[in-house]
């Protein structure tokens, strides 16, 4: 079922599990989703790609690569109706500076507005650790990406987002 949002944010969340911890980041697991089929284009976790990955990032860098395209360019070969699925909401400012995950989503959208992700699937909000309140969610809506909040996993997501923090 192509809206089956408990399957695809578990599955999120099972990327989560694969990232290694650390103390200054959050471990995220996200899933990038044709919408119209069900059919998953992309799994992505915090680190797995090289440098200071999130997990966001890795999802559309590697539905990019596996389209010879550059990750700002990932937009091209979206279907029309991709969604994402992440177990914490995307970044909209980073201690490292990196460009924000808010500005990588938003940027699939191409200019005729035709393409690009639609929705972003989100099981927490940004806890407020490194950067205070996380404004991300009303930039993405201002360029019409929808935010929906799937419910249940939170505990769960807190603790493997946390695991690498000192106790
Ligand atoms: N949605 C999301 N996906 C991730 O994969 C990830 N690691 C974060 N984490 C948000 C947190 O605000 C940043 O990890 C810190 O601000 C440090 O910034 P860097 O990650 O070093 O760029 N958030
Ligand atoms: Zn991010």
């Amino acid at each position: 079922d192509p809206n089956d949002h408990v399957t695809f944010m578990r599955l999120a969340l099972d990327q989560a599990h694969e990232s290694p911890p650390k103390p200054s980041n959050f471990r995220v697991g996200a899933l990038l989703v044709d919408a119209d089929t069900g059919s998953i284009l992309s799994r992505g976790y915090t680190l797995e790609l090289q440098g200071n990955t999130h997990a966001e990032q890795c999802c559309l860098a590697k539905f990019a690569q596996a389209h010879e395209l550059p990750e700002e360019r990932v937009g091209e070969a979206l279907p029309p109706n991709s969604v994402i699925y992440t177990t914490m909401e995307p970044c909209n400012l980073r201690l490292s500076g990196n460009l924000p995950c808010v500005d990588r989503i938003i940027r699939t959208k191409r200019k005729d507005g035709e393409r690009g992700i639609r929705t972003v699937y989100l099981g927490v909000k940004e806890p407020e650790k490194f950067v205070g309140e996380n404004e991300g969610r009303k930039k993405l809506e201002e360029h019409g990406i929808e935010c929906v909040h799937v419910g249940g996993f939170e505990e769960d997501i807190l603790r493997v987002a946390t695991a690498g923090h000192e106790k």
